[in-house]
């Protein structure tokens, strides 16, 4: 389904990059982001939005994306769509075109209008009020029995590898703002990419699939510790890894040639570090329909793929939504970034609603996994509470 606004005239101003970018969204509503290191992209308003759902979803989006630049008049290359595809096939997958949309890289912002510049009244960025932290639907203990459940299962052998997740939910006396949130997670987290789409928003630290041309890079990330453990010499994380790069690896391998990979390496974020390994290719395939090959990866589904999202239904059984789905950005051209909807949560007035998950192997502990867990929750979490 797709609803846009009847004038789609494209108008394009370039000014001096300013560092708040966050701040520029006159009004919480229709925030839409990509920002790392005070650079991306930050947009409001909605000249399209295009809502796709089912096994075809990425083929769907990339020819409604294709239909919609075509109708556009005037600077149509600079266009933009905001993308936030679902984990699962059943879920809702958007597009979110915004009316102002204000591109920041180096020192020059540029910003691009679609139709008539929208009429804005400014709504000052709102701290949360009184915020109240109540379990989801898979409380620590449920979710540790998911876990040991999981475990007993890869070690008879029925499969390799699983990412189980668990929800936290927030309750505050007044709606989230998404600028409080957007703000909060670029300071504290630089080298995630900070985003919001529709109603998730969160800080990932994880590429799945960038497209520059005929350039393809990833950052696959797996493997994690919140204590300062080496995890380069950990067997059981080294392991869990592999099998994350290999699926990015093996579902790349048909569009792409010198596929070229590097690392392990550890990557040190705020709250917990990670296994990383980066990838670069050639391909002449398309962003969305590299994301239909790709995902979900072994850093969120599993080994053997359908197995693990078999063993996901059953143990987990959350309506993951955007959760662990390809969010980001494509271009008129076909280029943009989609990373893996990590350390997020889905905001819906008061709520917000907090998603975390864990790669599990025959060797994980399920206490350890429960801790992992918490670490990961503490992105969003500390973010709300401004803490
Ligand atoms: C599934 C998540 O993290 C993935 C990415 C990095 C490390 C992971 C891990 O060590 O389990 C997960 O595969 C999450 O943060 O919800």
């Amino acid at each position: 389904m797709t609803t846009l606004l009847p004038d789609l005239a494209v108008r394009v101003e370039e000014f001096d990059r300013t560092d708040e970018l966050w701040a520029l969204p006159p009004s919480p509503r229709g925030v839409v982001c990509w920002l790392r290191g005070g650079a991306g992209l930050i947009g409001w308003g909605e000249a399209a939005r295009i809502e796709v759902a089912g096994p075809d979803r990425f083929d769907r989006a990339a020819a409604a994306w294709r239909a919609f630049v075509e109708r556009l008049d005037g600077d149509a290359a600079h266009a933009v769509a905001f993308a936030s595809f679902s984990f699962d096939e059943r879920g809702r997958s958007v597009l979110v075109v915004p009316r102002v949309l204000v591109r920041c890289t180096g020192g020059r912002a540029r910003t691009t209008t679609i139709g008539a510049a929208p009429a804005e009244v400014f709504v000052p960025v709102a701290r949360p009020a009184a915020v109240r932290w109540h379990d989801g639907r898979l409380p620590a203990p449920r979710w540790r029995a998911a876990v040991a459940e999981a475990v007993r299962r890869m070690r008879s052998g029925e499969l390799d590898k699983v990412v189980l997740a668990r929800d936290l939910v927030a309750e505050a006396d007044e709606p989230l703002d998404p600028r409080f949130l957007i703000e909060e997670l670029t300071s504290r987290h630089p080298q995630c990419w900070t985003f919001a789409v529709d109603d998730l928003v969160g800080a990932t630290p994880e590429m799945l699939l960038r497209r520059e041309g005929d350039r393809m890079t990833s950052r696959v990330l797996a493997g994690s510790s919140w204590t300062g453990h080496d995890l380069l010499t950990s067997r059981q994380h080294l392991d869990e890894h592999h099998y994350a790069v290999a699926s990015l690896v093996s579902a790349t391998a048909p569009h792409c040639t010198e596929v070229r990979t590097s690392g392990p390496s550890e990557l040190h974020l705020r709250n917990i570090s990670h296994l990383a390994t980066d990838v670069v290719a050639r391909t002449t395939t398309g962003l969305f329909e590299l994301a239909r090959a790709v995902h979900p990866t072994a850093a969120v589904g599993g080994t053997p793929r359908d197995a693990a999202l078999r063993l996901i239904a059953e143990l987990e059984g959350l309506d993951r939504g955007g959760y662990a789905g390809p969010v980001g950005w494509v271009d008129a051209a076909g280029d943009g970034e989609l990373g893996i909807a990590l350390r997020c949560a889905r905001l819906t007035g008061r709520r917000a609603r907090l998603f975390a998950g864990c790669g599990l192997i025959a060797d994980s502990d399920p206490d350890a996994e429960v801790r992992e867990s918490e670490a990961k929750f503490a992105a969003v979490r500390d973010a709300i509470e401004g803490r």
